[in-house]
């Protein structure tokens, strides 16, 4: 909980201190109002008093009280928006970190933790802040200040208080040992429960066309019932606590005053009144005493969700991408557009065995080079490999003779047009999805935004708005999303869309088909005019027609792109410059059609299983 504490701002901070001096002046407050009582006590006890002067003393008291609230406030005021802010930050931190994510961090936390841990972990934090934090401080000092207040005031009642105290400590100890271990676990079961929900959801077609609903049920229930039966347990004992707590306060208020019975009994005349004032006093200080072993069994309730949460928060914050970003911005001697693959092996983090090995090729600009093999071959794992997703294990690729782990990450990728095998659509426009590349990056300020100031948040806001829905395109812009549109043969269906180019894209791209999601998402990577155009895949879900019509289209339209297509179809690759035939991750063969089919027989058994005779002889 302390390390995370390094991302509070100074205003924050600052907004802690004074949180802090606000709490000591309460606590001063607090502590003042017994030494009235005991004088109004004194008064009410003392023949012959006037009422004015209890008035007097009882006023005081009554601003005592008004100061002590004021200070209550303006403390709750400092934390809650302490807590927000933080919490903001925390999550707009964490958010920015799992976009420099690769696969391999992806893999690791899973997309269902990192939901929660920037959803539910950040709110146990903000809760901790807000109502826990300040007791950290405010219950030592309060116990600390009354028992200095109380010394001397009678060793008999002392007692009482110390006993009072260890029972408490007692209790409270066993109630921590029980719930501590419960709290670690609630984290990892809230997991569990986004998990099984994220995969119903996400799911839901596969669900219902199986009948399998009542499967999934049992899996979501019994996720549900395990997070319920530990947050039951843990409310029942801290349920439990508060009775025991205020049992033995009043217990101690009980014996405080049967001491103090057998006290005044045996004082003399003289010594009754100031007795009977002291025990009031000392009663209410050892009820302050307590208070703060109350405020601490808060702190104790809170805090180990928060500690956990604020550790798992940690976990994602602190991780650095294996994939780290060099520093050239340049080709190799102006060079632009090749794209080199020397000796590259790869093996999967945690696999044993490398997936990809001897891989050698070289794409020069402007030209078309193809990956083909059977499923699992190691096509997109190959092509994964030019935009960094992963890094090789051994060997270089090298785009415009540069190696890419020098490049600068983001110089690389402008450079690249990539079409995955899963189109991905946000939710926005047509044109928005197509010019996805035009958008400004997320920028270093946005990190730095402090967002506990109003100014700080003001210009997050405008940073999120100048990232977010680019739906004033200029002129240019849309001439150039038509452009590409037509290259990804999307042109005509997109005019018959109701809004055409601005007609609504629904999340994950829910309103349009597979083939149309296929065709914006080769838009949007030729929108981007990149030096190279990577299909992983990406004419699977094209009829022939439109994949012929694309290929065509891009040969004129994008000359000068080198293109490196990994397709399962023969007939989309037939013409590439190479074709490199890869065979359970190793090179089965290189060259051009013609060359393949007499050299490789790996291709030729692909082109048998494809062509007919007749094209096989063309
Ligand atoms: N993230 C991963 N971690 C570990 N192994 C993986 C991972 N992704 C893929 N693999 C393994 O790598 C192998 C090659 O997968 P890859 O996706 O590269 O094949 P492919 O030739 O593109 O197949 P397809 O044509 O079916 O898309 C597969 O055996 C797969 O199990």
């Amino acid at each position: 909980m302390l390390r995370i504490s390094r991302y509070l701002s100074k205003m924050e901070i600052g907004q802690l201190l004074l949180s802090l001096v606000f709490t000591v002046g309460q606590i001063f407050f607090d502590l003042r109002l017994p030494d009235y009582m005991s004088q109004v006590t004194k008064l009410v006890e003392t023949p012959g008093s006037r009422m004015s002067d209890i008035w007097k003393e009882g006023g005081k008291m009554l601003l005592i009280s008004m100061g002590s609230l004021l200070c209550a406030i303006a403390v709750g005021y400092f934390m809650a928006r302490i807590g927000a802010s933080f919490s903001q930050r925390l999550r707009s931190l964490e958010f920015r970190k799992v976009e420099s994510f690769g696969p391999a961090e992806m893999d690791r936390f899973s997309t269902a933790s990192l939901i929660t841990r920037s959803t539910n972990d950040v709110t146990q934090i903000q809760i901790f802040i807000t109502m826990g934090l300040l007791m950290v401080f405010r219950a030592p000092i309060m116990g600390v200040w009354a028992v200095f207040k109380i010394a001397g005031k009678g060793a008999d009642w002392t007692w009482a208080t110390g006993i009072a105290t260890v029972i408490l400590m007692a209790f409270m100890a066993i109630i921590m040992a029980l719930v501590i271990p419960k709290f670690k676990a609630m984290q990892k079961l809230t997991d569990n429960i986004n998990q099984v929900a994220r995969e119903n959801l996400t799911g839901l077609r596969v669900v219902r066309a199986y009948n399998a609903e009542d499967y999934q049920e049992k899996k979501f229930d019994k996720a549900n019932d395990e997070l319920t039966g530990t947050q039951l347990f843990t409310t029942r004992v801290i349920a439990v606590m508060m009775p025991l707590m205020n049992t033995v306060m009043n217990g101690l208020s009980l014996s405080i005053y049967w001491i103090g019975a057998y006290l005044i009994k045996a004082a003399g005349a003289m010594d009754r009144l100031t007795l009977f004032s002291n025990m009031v006093v000392f009663s209410s200080y050892a009820m302050q005493v307590i208070s703060a072993f109350l405020l601490l069994a808060m702190v104790f309730v809170l805090w180990p969700r928060a500690d956990v949460s604020a550790q798992r928060v940690l976990e994602v914050l602190d991780t650095e991408p294996i994939v780290r970003s060099g520093s050239v911005t340049t080709g190799k001697n102006g060079e632009s557009g090749t794209v080199e693959f020397r000796n590259v092996q790869f093996t999967y983090p945690r696999a044993r065995k490398p997936m990809l090995e001897g891989i050698s090729f070289k794409a020069e600009r402007g030209q078309t080079v193809a990956f083909i093999g059977s499923t699992g071959s190691g096509k997109s794992s190959l092509i994964n490999l030019v935009p960094r997703f992963y890094d090789v294990s051994d060997g270089q690729v090298l785009v415009d003779g540069v190696d890419v782990r020098d490049w600068d990450v983001q110089a690389l990728r402008d450079r690249l047009g990539y079409v995955p095998q899963q189109s991905v659509m946000f939710k926005g426009t047509v044109a928005s999805n197509v010019s996805y590349g035009a958008k400004p990056e997320h920028s270093e300020d946005v990190e730095l935004a402090d967002t506990s100031t109003a100014e700080g948040r003001r210009h997050e806001l405008e940073l999120i708005a100048a990232s977010s829905d680019n739906v004033g395109l200029t002129d240019a812009q849309m001439e150039d999303v038509r452009k590409a549109g037509q290259v990804a043969q999307a042109s005509e269906f997109v005019e018959r869309m109701d809004g055409g180019w601005q007609a609504p894209i629904a999340q994950s791209g829910s309103n349009v088909s597979g083939g149309q999601k296929q065709r914006l998402s080769i838009a949007r990577a030729v929108y981007r005019k990149p030096e190279v155009l990577i299909f992983d895949d990406s004419f699977s879900a094209l009829d022939f027609k439109t994949d012929r019509a694309v290929r065509d289209a891009l040969k004129t339209q994008a000359v000068g792109v080198t293109k490196l297509i990994v397709a399962q179809r023969i007939g989309t690759i037939m013409d590439a410059d190479t074709i490199v035939v890869l065979d359970d991750g190793r090179v089965a063969g290189v060259g051009t059609h013609d060359e393949l089919l007499k050299t490789c027989p790996v291709y030729k058994e692909i082109a048998q299983s494809q062509l007919s005779p007749e094209e096989l002889e063309a």
